[in-house]
């Protein structure tokens, strides 16, 4: 009897839905190849949401959610829902109560390199010959973007924007053990990143790590300063294995590494909780500047289709199968626009003619 898991799909808004369509596809062509099932349910998130159910993360999906095996999320937000009181709007409304909701406390982004994107990568090649594989680890249910208090109090020019940072120690130490578990299974490195030289917040996130460290002696552990660390991204990516960081740096600097790969449009990223359930999205967002052409790059959100077979449903064959696809297809040439360098042998593809490559690659 083949196996069989429940999906949630969630598009959302922007390119969401384009980059989604060919996510799927994929999935189709695993479920011939292997003896497998993705049974999907669709439900409404962010703007889609608001349009079609008046919540930007309505009831029915928050339960679809619940009764499936894992999400596969596209992207949430734009220009049409910024006028909406904060807490209405679909990532506040919708991104971040879902994290919530299903304890997604740890936030993994492989940022790799593939050898045939050198040139699309914003590093000089000098600097990234051979490649790099950076995987950035990031706390996801806690830090500035969740703790209380936070709000705008007072009235007019009396009033003060409001934001925490907080963390508690097993807050910290969970993601610690998730980010030395990782780095056990690559190159024995973490860098974790903090600002304690200011932050207090800081400080007792750099004690925990080193406590939790020595339960890992086969694992070098360094420290450095979340500013140092966005610089040194660029400078020398080599440098780092695993970067370790709490919710906002960790925000910021998968963005930077993005750009490291060749675009935003690469890096997929695991949201997951403690067992096996797990939400799965690419590490950017909607990209209203090119939503509705078709040209958007639907390889984050087919890698993440990957991470959701390999970390929630322990498909690692068809994982790896979807991954080597991908590399297959860039090796041949073909380019979304964002990675698109105009060299020779390069073809530029829109969404769907990038999908379909990749499924017949498969
Ligand atoms: N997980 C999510 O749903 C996230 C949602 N957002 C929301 O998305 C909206 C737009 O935010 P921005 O700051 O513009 O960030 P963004 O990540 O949507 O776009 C930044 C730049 O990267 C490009 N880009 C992103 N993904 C791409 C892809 N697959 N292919 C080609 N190019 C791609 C965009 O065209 C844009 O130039 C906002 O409402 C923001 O809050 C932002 C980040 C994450
Ligand atoms: C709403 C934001 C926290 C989303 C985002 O930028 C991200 O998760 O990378
Ligand atoms: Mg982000």
């Amino acid at each position: 009897m083949s196996k069989s898991f429940k999906v949630a799909v969630l598009p959302g808004d922007g390119i969401g839905p384009e980059v989604m369509a060919e996510a799927l596809q994929v999935l189709d062509a695993v479920e011939k190849k292997y003896a497998v099932r993705f049974e999907r349910t669709f439900a409404n998130v962010g703007g889609a949401g608001i349009d079609e159910e008046g919540k930007a993360l309505p009831q029915t999906t928050v339960d679809i959610c619940k009764g499936s095996d894992a999400i596969l999320f596209g992207s949430v937000g734009g220009p049409k829902w910024e006028s909406l009181p904060p807490d209405e709007q679909p990532e506040r409304g919708a991104l971040l109560p879902l994290r919530k909701i299903f304890g997604l406390y740890a936030n993994l982004r492989p940022a790799i390199i593939f050898p045939a994107l050198t040139g699309a990568s914003s590093l000089k090649e000098e600097v990234i010959a051979g490649g790099f594989n950076v995987l950035v680890v990031r706390e996801l249910t806690g830090g500035i973007y969740f703790s209380q208090p936070k709000g705008i109090e007072g009235q007019g020019r009396d009033r003060v924007g409001i934001d925490t940072m907080r963390y508690t120690v097993p807050e910290i130490e969970r993601i610690t053990h998730v980010a030395f578990q990782a780095a056990r299974k690559r190159d024995k490195r973490v860098t974790s990143i903090d600002k304690a030289n200011v932050l207090s917040s800081s400080i007792l996130w750099r004690e925990i790590v080193e406590g939790v460290a020595k339960e890992y002696p086969d694992v070098k552990l360094s420290h450095m300063y979340v500013d140092n660390a966005a610089m040194q991204l660029v400078r020398w990516p080599k440098q780092f294995d695993v970067i370790l960081c709490e919710n906002m740096f960790g925000d910021i600097l998968s963005d930077e590494a993005a750009m490291l790969t060749g675009s935003l449009g690469m890096l997929p990223s695991a949201s997951l909780a403690q067992g096996s359930f797990g939400m799965y999205e690419p590490s950017g967002g909607s990209a209203p500047d090119i939503a509705g052409q078709g040209i958007a790059n639907p390889i984050a959100q087919i890698l993440s289709a990957s991470m959701m077979l390999r970390y929630s449903f322990a498909m690692v064959e068809a994982a790896d199968a979807i991954d080597g696809a991908v590399e297959a297809v860039l090796n041949q040439g073909l380019r979304t626009g964002d990675i698109f360098q105009d060299r020779p042998g390069e073809r530029r593809v829109n969404t769907k003619e990038m999908g379909e490559a990749i499924v017949a690659a498969l």
